[in-house]
């Protein structure tokens, strides 16, 4: 669905953002692309939704270049940005009406049907945009990015401003989108959403790409398999922190009682740092 070869793109003269990305993205898969503020996620999102040019290196969307399909690739995407492209003079509805007008008619949602499903507050849909929270907007955003049925979604961080419940809905309705095959590039640096939706991530700091796989490989290649064990001895509570291998022959210290034993697996976010060197946050 998506190819990406030796991307690279400079907003200044001897400055360059990105340094040579290579990455693919299959049909149907959520693909997140993680970063801290300013790696160069957001910039590769305008580059492959047609926003960006001047770039080097091949980018390829629906086995095409982006370079010739421009028009066409339009109406098979359906893209929310991290900043809400909405015209805050205008409501919900009018914004949504207006969107759909640079889609064939037969190819868009309903737009109720799609503000309900986003949980959108009813007495706001002919209200100006201008007096929406930030959840609201967000909601309108989706439903843009939605609104013309894509085969290919670009999300920038869709959970962004919005409460847990929220942030919940929308995770379920891009699970949603994957289950009728539609392909998700999720620009994030939320680890909770990369974790729960993403088939593979790629993490990328400093314009380049420093780790890609799936969550779970990255969690089995950095695990650090060590346990941590609660226990009492002597009338004393303790803590240890000890190799999983050691626990082979048993509890290999002296205790009265366990009280507990977990696995110290890293989080997604931990292998972040180890791969970049930094939070995301
Ligand atoms: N229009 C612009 N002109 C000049 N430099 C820019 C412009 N947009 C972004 N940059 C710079 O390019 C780099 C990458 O920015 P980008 O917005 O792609 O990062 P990001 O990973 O999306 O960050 P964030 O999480 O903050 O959105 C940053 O150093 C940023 O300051």
């Amino acid at each position: 669905m998506i190819k990406v070869k030796d991307l690279t793109f400079s907003y200044q003269k001897n400055k360059q953002t990105l340094h040579g990305l290579t990455f693919s993205v299959s049909d149907g898969e959520i693909f997140g692309f993680l970063g801290p503020n300013g790696s160069g996620k957001s910039t590769t999102q305008k580059i492959l939704t047609g926003i960006l040019n001047g770039y080097g290196g091949e980018v390829n969307l629906f086995n095409q270049s982006i370079v010739i399909k421009q028009k066409e690739f339009q109406e098979k995407i359906g893209v929310l940005f991290e900043f809400p492209y909405l015209y805050t003079n205008l409501s919900a509805l009018d914004n949504l009406n207006y969107f759909a007008s640079f889609y064939p008619r037969e190819n868009c949602r309903d737009i109720f049907e799609l503000l309900e499903m986003l949980d959108f507050k009813n007495d706001y849909l002919k209200k100006p945009v201008s007096s929406y929270s930030k959840g609201m907007r967000q909601r309108v955003s989706m439903a843009r990015a939605l609104l013309s049925n894509p085969q290919l979604l670009f999300l920038d961080e869709p959970t962004s401003g919005l409460d847990p419940s929220g942030a919940v809905l929308f995770r379920k309705i891009i699970e949603e989108e994957k289950k009728k095959g539609t392909t998700v590039f999720l620009t994030t640096h939320n680890m909770v959403d990369a974790d729960l939706l993403c088939d593979r991530v790629a993490f990328i700091a400093d314009g380049e790409i420093k780790a890609l796989d799936t969550p779970k490989k990255l969690k089995e290649k950095n695990s650090n398999h060590q346990a941590k064990i609660d226990y009492l001895y002597q009338g004393k509570s303790t803590t240890i922190t000890i190799e999983i291998a050691e626990l082979g022959g048993g509890i290999p210290f002296p205790h009265d009682e366990i009280i507990s034993i977990h696995s110290k697996e890293p989080t997604l976010e931990d292998i972040f740092i180890h791969y970049t060197g930094r939070g995301l946050s």
